[in-house]
């Protein structure tokens, strides 16, 4: 991959399968760590991993993994890419470690570096113990972690999780987003995770996606979303309320006051509550309820299913 070649890139993406057209002009370039796919079913999710992987060739317009075409140049992204499918496809009869290393060896790796690497994969997510127990006596927790170590076996540099904690209870959530981190910690590898599970998405990317019909939704920054981010303020106050929204303003605040005494700000990042209280008090104001919340994804999502197919509501750098 170039220094300036995105993780992903598409350009007028068209993608019909059968008489149906599921991608419809996906055009943007996406540069994170890790990258959220999300949007509701049916936005085309799927069909967009399935084409970054070369499986479909685009009707219209290019797709780009690594700098690579994704359908002219499969074969390469494929020894450059892991991919966790959402839907158990394993040999169920083989050890873990067999699994993992024939999977290894179908994305290129020599049979001895392959049987390493597959050893190194299982203790990595925590299966070295089971790892010469069969794959079908695996519980669904331990499935989805293997179909992490056959991801990860060969060493690729992006890693593509559709639905990585699909079924998991509490505590086997936690194990998977905390490896996901410590993969993306790490450094070596970028990852495209799709998910339906916003937490998911909010704890792990720094980069979102919104597919809706086929259309890119949004497309923006979460890292650089949470650092703008404005803090809303809803105040019940009783007293001189215009005095006191005067005064707020002139520290820099937006301010939007009711006759029944409620206020709506939007704070800036260097005001703190507590200069709230303090002008609050000077003006003979009583605060009786403060409710404060920041922009979610959850917030950045709903946007972007408000919006009209194929006007993204929301790109920042
Ligand atoms: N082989 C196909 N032929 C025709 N239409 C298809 C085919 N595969 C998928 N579709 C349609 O394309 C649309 C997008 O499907 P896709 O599976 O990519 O969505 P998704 O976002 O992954 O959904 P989900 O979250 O339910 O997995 C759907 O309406 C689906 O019915």
């Amino acid at each position: 991959m170039g220094v300036i070649d995105p993780v992903i890139g598409f350009d007028g993406l068209e993608v019909r399968l059968g008489a149906r057209t599921v991608l419809n002009g996906l055009t943007g370039e996406l540069r994170g760590n890790a990258i959220g796919l999300l949007g509701p079913n049916g936005a085309g999710k799927s069909t967009l991993i399935n084409t970054l992987l070369g499986f479909h060739s685009p009707s219209k317009g290019t797709a780009h993994v690594l700098g690579l075409d994704a359908y002219r140049d499969r074969a390469r992204i494929r020894g450059a890419v892991g991919y966790m499918p959402e839907n158990d496809s394993f040999i169920g009869n083989m050890t873990g470690v067999h699994f993992v290393r024939y999977m290894a060896e179908l994305s290129g790796l020599p049979s001895a570096a392959a049987l390493e690497r597959a050893h190194e994969a299982l203790f990595y997510v925590g299966l070295g113990e089971v790892r010469y127990r069969k794959v079908n006596s695996y519980s669904l927790g331990m499935k989805q972690l293997i179909k992490l170590a056959q991801a990860l076996a060969h060493g690729p540099k992006l890693l593509i999780l559709d639905e990585p904690t699909n079924g998991m209870d509490p505590i086997a959530r936690q194990r998977m987003i905390q490896l996901v981190k410590d993969i993306r910690k790490e450094g070596s590898v970028r990852l495209l995770i799709s998910s339906h599970l916003l937490r998911d998405i909010d704890e792990t990317c720094d980069e979102v996606l919104i597919l809706k019909d086929g259309r890119v939704a949004a497309l923006c920054n979460i890292e650089a979303e949470r650092r703008s981010n404005r803090s809303f303020m809803e105040l019940e106050t009783v007293g001189a309320t215009e005095k006191f929204s005067v005064s707020v303003r002139g520290l820099g605040c937006e301010c939007a006051s009711f006759p029944d005494g409620r206020i709506k700000l939007v704070i800036p990042e260097n005001i703190e509550v507590r200069d709230l209280y303090v002008i609050a008090s000077e003006q003979g104001v009583q605060i009786r309820r403060m409710n404060q919340r920041r922009d979610s994804l959850e917030d950045i999502f709903l946007r972007a299913m408000e919006s009209e197919a194929g006007r993204p509501t929301h790109v920042s750098a």
